[in-house]
């Protein structure tokens, strides 16, 4: 049995002036998988395909080693989802939706639940309608956190919050895989924080998937070389990714750091953040 608890393979989905084309990864049991890329690459498409919330054209998805379409019920009933926006009824209190989410949930947790309501300061008796968005944002996360859901899929959930409660929530992150056999998959803007918890990177632009990489591979190994023109033309160009160049100088993104740190002593190597990396990618030149 496959140890991955989504499996996407050539997903598609064509608007017209946009297609997701043949969007492939899997996610492995136990970890978190940050989904990068500039606003409009595809992340929420891919996402509300996974979730069957927008029919896609073609190509597989597996949850849990299940149909996402044909097991939805049962699939639904282990994944917990966040977006930016929450639509809870809005004439609805916490303890409400508790007693709501109670009955759609085999699994519901009022302990857990009642236990978030505490740690996120979110008032049980008032109404969803008097929160401000952050308050809506942490409540989502106590529903999705309170029914023993297996995966946990965030879009750009985290980015209304403040920054204390972000925190709370990444170590929670951390702490839901810690068993092996929950995933999470998080999309954000906020890379930090990705750099923070992720352990794989798959990064989408315009619609493809660039790359997918182990989080630590990319920040342990890849770096950017800083050179002038004359070391810039003796690089090796099956060692360097793309390359940006600046008034007087140029930048190198290469995947291993150490190795040109070796070979171009005189130029300056240093490492590459997930953000640069993806800066690269977008705006830089191949070579
Ligand atoms: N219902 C729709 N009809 C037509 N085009 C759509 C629809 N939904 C999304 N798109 C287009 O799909 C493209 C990808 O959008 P998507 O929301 O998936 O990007 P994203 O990576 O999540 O961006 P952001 O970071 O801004 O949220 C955009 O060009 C968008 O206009």
């Amino acid at each position: 049995m496959t140890n991955n608890i989504l499996e996407i393979h050539n997903l598609s989905k064509d608007y017209g002036d946009f297609v997701l084309d043949r969007v492939s990864f899997s996610l492995p049991r136990g970890v978190i998988m940050g989904l990068i890329g500039e606003n409009g690459a595809g992340k929420s498409t891919t996402i509300n395909c996974i979730l069957n919330e927008i029919q896609k054209d073609s190509g597989g998805i597996l949850i849990f080693g299940k149909d996402h379409i044909s097991d939805e019920i049962e699939i639904k009933s282990k994944l917990g989802v966040v977006f930016d926006e929450n639509h809870f009824p809005d004439i609805f209190t916490p303890m409400e939706i508790g007693k709501y989410m109670s009955g759609i949930y085999p699994g519901w947790e009022w302990v857990a639940y009642r236990q978030f309501l505490e740690k996120f300061e979110l008032p049980k008796d008032k109404k969803i309608k008097d929160f401000s968005k952050g308050m809506k944002v942490k409540l989502a996360f106590a529903v999705a956190l309170s029914h023993k859901a297996e995966l946990l899929i965030l879009d750009e959930a985290t980015s209304g919050l403040d920054p204390i409660i972000r925190d709370d929530v990444l170590d929670m992150l951390i702490d839901f895989v810690q068993d092996e056999s929950h995933s999470v998959l998080v999309s954000s803007h906020i890379i930090s924080d990705l750099e923070k918890v992720a352990d794989y990177i798959t990064f989408l632009h315009k619609g493809k998937v660039i790359f997918g990489h182990e989080k630590n591979d990319l920040v342990d190994n890849y770096g950017i070389v800083s050179c002038g023109a004359a070391i810039f033309d003796t690089l090796n160009k099956t060692e360097t990714i793309a390359y940006r160049k600046e008034d007087y100088q140029y930048k190198v993104l290469v995947k291993n750091r150490d190795k040109a740190a070796k070979n171009y002593p005189k130029a300056i190597v240093s490492p590459a953040t997930i953000e640069e990396i993806m800066l690269f990618y977008v705006k830089g030149e191949m070579q």
